[in-house]
């Protein structure tokens, strides 16, 4: 669905500055995949996406999107995917029927089979009691929910969403996730979306892609991601500093100290613990506190770039 090689864009500022906000990407995306693409601000995101839509020309490199090639046929391209933006693209005029129904017009359909499309999608994401309420008037969720079915008007087999649970509250994040969900299972439809919610890509998407400084460092499932990436931890606590540094010197795995915590890098976990107790017993070591964690997606990041994906903000 997509396969994308050497996909670049420089950006020319004034003076003659450049910025190299994609730095070569290489990525192949199967039909009916649902995949998270994760980075901090500015490594890149949006512009990939905003190239695999058609929306940014690369600066070299080639992009093959649902079948056609970016640059030689991008109506094509259009015509097949669906986008929803960070930015809605609901009007204000139209009421929420009208609006879904003025988008099949544009798509080329005729009157009577928009108004069939609009009443589908109307359904599809519980939209229906909303219908004729002008979009001004729905909450950030329903709005979302409103964009997404303005995406799918003309059935395309991938949707890109832009960060579309950014700025909901959880409950309506979860609704979207639902949908998205949902779109999948009943049409097969590629999902290819952005997301600073690190849980969310973690639980729903069956693949992960993480970007950083516009180049992909990592790309797989979170299970695995997190297993040959970052491992399992076990943290122990004791009574003293020194007792903290004889727990690093026992350790048969990655150990750092901080103070009297000792965090030991192991590959699983509940398995290793017992025998490392028994360890630290048979060394005389008062051991105050244990237990053992399970790697987050922000630890693979952190393993990789040596730093936090959350220390970004995530935007309101
Ligand atoms: N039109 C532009 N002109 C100049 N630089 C740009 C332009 N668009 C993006 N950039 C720069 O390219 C880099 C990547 O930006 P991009 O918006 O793709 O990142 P992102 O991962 O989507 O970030 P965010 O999560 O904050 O939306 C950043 O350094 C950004 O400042």
């Amino acid at each position: 669905m997509i396969h994308a090689r050497g996909l670049t864009r420089v950006f020319t500022m004034k003076k003659n500055e450049t910025v190299e906000a994609v730095r070569g990407i290489d990525l192949d995306v199967a039909a009916g995949q649902l995949v998270a693409f994760l980075g901090p601000n500015g490594a890149g995101k949006s512009t990939t996406l905003r190239m695999l839509t058609t929306l940014l020309p690369p600066s070299s490199g080639t992009a093959v999107v649902a079948g056609h090639d970016v640059r030689r046929d991008p109506a094509k391209v259009r015509g097949r995917i669906g986008y929803v933006g960070q930015r809605s693209s609901a009007g204000e005029n139209f009421l929420v029927r009208d609006e879904l129904v003025t988008q099949g017009r544009c798509y080329g359909l005729t009157t009577p089979e928009a108004g069939r499309r609009a009443d589908e999608l109307l359904d599809l994401l519980e939209l229906r009691p909303l219908a004729r309420r002008k979009p001004g008037t729905l909450s950030g969720g329903q709005r979302r929910r409103l964009d997404i079915a303005l995406g799918l008007v003309h059935r395309p087999s991938l949707l890109f969403l832009d960060e579309p649970s950014t700025g909901l509250d959880p409950r309506s994040r979860a609704e979207i996730w639902t949908h998205i969900l949902r779109l999948r299972e009943a049409y097969g439809t590629t999902i290819f979306l952005t997301t600073h919610y690190l849980e969310e890509a973690d639980s729903m998407a069956e693949r992960v892609v993480i970007i950083n400084g516009g180049r992909i460092i990592a790309d797989g499932t979170a299970d695995r991601l997190k297993n040959d990436l970052a491992g399992d931890h076990i943290t122990i606590t004791t009574r003293t500093e020194q007792e903290a540094a004889a727990c690093v010197s026992l350790a048969d795995g990655d150990a750092t100290a901080e103070a009297t915590t000792v965090r030991v890098r192991v590959a699983n976990a509940p398995a290793a613990l017992p025998e490392y107790l028994r360890a630290l017993e048979e060394a005389g070591i008062k051991v105050t506190g244990a237990e053992t964690t399970r790697p987050t997606l922000d630890d693979v990041f952190l393993t990789l770039t040596g730093r936090s994906l959350t220390d970004d903000d995530i935007p309101a």
